[in-house]
Formats: structure tokens, C-alpha cells, sequence
């Protein structure tokens, strides 16, 4: 068995790399294992190293060591491969991912003497147009703002969700919150001025956001919001019950269901749709589980329920 810590040297506001050396050689020495550590150089790369590795057969455990787009990364690189499991330290500036497991068990997270053995399970994934999203899948006025956060990200003054808030009101104010689209759940398809999509697997984005707070990430189910276009008035009124998963408080605005299959076609290329933070951009959209689910491992004990609320009746 590998133990490969994949760091990406851009992720979060200080430079983490030689804590996470530090841990590496900590479990060479004290526990003799063949451990690997190899820094990303651009975007995607995280995805080729790790499918790269897995196509060698070899018994890999992997270290997501960034923030929400490494580990997207890294799932994508491995998924499908039975001899890959994966893990995260979080090293980011929002690590939304790790929400899912609660503040206390994330702390566990950023010690790898806690994960070098740790059970493995499995974890649900989204498919979006053959790429895979781990917890929320976006379109609309969400991804938006997602897409221009990381411009505010960088600011020292401005932590996780204050980037997103002020990014939510620069497209708020400037960029306009509907957009003209046919969204079809399961086949019923309906044009219509849309404000968002966001198809959950787990609970949180946007440097806290939870839109759906009863979705399970291992449950084989796509909690899935759909919100119709809204005057900024009520929109104002909205953003902060939303952000807590309070939709149900918006029945005319707001429709939560379990779809197998959403997708979203526009006659233009407006559709930009966000993986965990990561941006594409297209004009139709499918989005689904995927039939391949992600080995993951994390410290004895956790859950990626733990902060899950019981389903609505
Ligand atoms: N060497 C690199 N140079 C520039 N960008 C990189 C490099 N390695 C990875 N990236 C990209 O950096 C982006 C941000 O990484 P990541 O999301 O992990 O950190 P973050 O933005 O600090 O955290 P979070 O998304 O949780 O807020 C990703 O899109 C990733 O592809």
C-alpha cells in the first residue's frame, strides 16, 4: 500500500506545504509506510496525477491537501478504480467538503495520523455531463457567484463566506438573477425564468451555504432545489433562510425533489454549473448519480451525515 499526498501549493491563504512534508515524514518514520508527495502545477493536474497512479493496479491511499477544488480533483481522478481511496486534509479556504462530517470530526481531518488507517466507505458522487461533483451541483445564480469568488477569495480581509456574500451581491446588483431555460426533472420538462438549480448530494457550498440540509451523501439519492426566478426584493428575503435550508418556508419559489436524472438546456451557452466550487460552462446540462461511487476513508468514527437534519415530512 501507497499513501500519496496530492498538495496543491495555491490552496488556502497560507502556504501549507511543509506541515503537510512534516505529517508525510511522521508516518515513514513512526510507522514505516511508503508514503509519496507530489505538489500540483495548474488546475486539473491533481485529476491526471491521481488517475495516472491508479492505472498502475498498485494499492493507493490518496490525501486531498487543498481546499474543495483538489479534492473534486482528486475524485475525479479516481473513481472507478477498486485499488484507490481517498481522504482530505483540509488545507483550503472554504473545505465546504469536510462541513459534511461536522466541526468536530474535520478537526481530525487535518492530522494524517488519524487517517493513515482509518476505515474506508463509500461515498455517493454526482455526474454532471461525465464529470464528477462530490457534494452540490450548481447552476444558475449560485454558480455565478461561485465562479467569481475565488476574485474575492484572495483578499486577506475577507474569510470563506464573506467572499461568497460579497460575490453574491456583485451579481446580484450588476449580473441579474433569472435566467430563460427548459428544466426537465425525470423527463418533465418545463421553460421557465430560473434563478438556480443545486442538485445535493451533501450539504454545503459557498463557504457554508446549506440548501438542502436533509441530503445523505451515501443514500443513492439527489436532493434537488429548484428555484424560479424572483424579484430582488424578494430575493434579499431569501438568500438568508436558503442559506440554512429553510426553502420550505418559499413553497411558490422554491421546489425540493429527488430526481434521478435533472437536466437543463438554454438556447445560448448561459448555463454555467459549478462541481464544488469548480465552473463549466454550457448550454445543456445532465445531471445524475453517478453509477460509480467513491472509496473514501476518514479517522474512526466519523460520518458523512453527522450534521444532517432528518428528512422534512
Ligand atoms: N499549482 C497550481 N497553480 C494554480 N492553480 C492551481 C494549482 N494547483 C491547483 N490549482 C487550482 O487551484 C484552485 C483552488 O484550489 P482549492 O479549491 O483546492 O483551494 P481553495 O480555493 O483555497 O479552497 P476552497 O475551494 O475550499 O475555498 C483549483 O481550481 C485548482 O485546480
Amino acid at each position: 500500500m501507497k499513501h500519496v499526498f496530492i498538495i496543491n501549493p495555491t490552496a488556502g491563504k497560507s502556504d501549507s506545504r511543509q506541515k503537510i512534508y512534516d505529517m508525510a515524514e511522521k508516518l515513514r518514520q513512526e510507522h514505516g509506510l511508503e508514503v509519496q508527495c507530489l505538489l500540483t502545477k495548474k488546475q486539473g493536474h491533481a485529476t491526471e496525477i491521481a488517475r495516472r497512479l491508479c492505472q498502475s493496479g498498485e494499492e493507493l491511499r490518496f490525501y486531498a491537501c487543498g481546499g474543495d477544488g483538489t479534492v473534486n480533483e482528486v475524485a475525479n481522478g479516481i473513481i472507478g478504480y477498486d485499488n484507490a481511496a481517498m481522504t482530505v486534509i483540509p488545507v483550503g479556504t472554504g473545505n465546504d467538503f469536510l462541513k459534511n462530517f461536522g466541526p468536530e470530526d474535520m478537526e481530525k481531518f487535518r492530522d494524517a495520523e488519524n487517517l493513515w488507517d482509518a476505515p474506508q466507505f463509500p461515498i455517493d458522487a454526482i455526474d454532471v455531463n461525465g464529470r464528477i461533483a462530490l457534494t452540490i451541483a450548481c447552476s444558475g445564480l449560485d454558480a455565478r457567484v461561485a465562479k467569481d469568488v475565488h476574485n474575492f477569495s484572495e483578499s486577506p480581509i475577507l474569510d470563506g463566506k464573506s467572499s461568497y456574500i460579497v460575490s453574491l451581491m456583485v451579481n446580484f446588483l450588476f449580473k441579474g438573477i433569472g435566467s430563460h431555460w427548459t428544466v426537465e426533472l425525470d423527463g418533465e420538462a418545463v421553460e421557465d425564468d430560473y434563478a438556480l438549480v443545486a442538485v445535493c448530494n451533501g450539504r454545503y457550498y459557498g463557504g457554508g451555504f446549506m440548501p438542502v440540509a436533509e441530503a445523505r451523501m451515501d443514500d443513492g439519492v439527489l436532493n434537488t432545489l429548484v428555484v424560479k426566478k424572483v424579484s430582488r426584493l424578494t430575493f434579499i428575503k431569501f438568500v438568508n433562510p436558503y442559506s440554512k435550508g429553510q426553502y420550505y418556508k418559499f413553497p411558490h419559489l422554491a421546489r425540493c425533489s429527488t430526481p434521478k436524472v435533472i437536466r437543463i438546456r438554454s438556447e445560448k451557452p448561459d448555463i454555467v454549473t459549478c462541481l464544488d466550487g469548480e465552473c463549466i460552462t454550457s448550454d445543456d446540462v445532465t445531471i445524475q448519480i453517478s453509477d460509480k461511487r467513491l472509496n473514501f476513508f476518514g479517522p474512526a468514527g466519523c460520518s458523512c451525515n453527522r450534521t444532517a437534519r432528518k428528512p422534512l415530512i
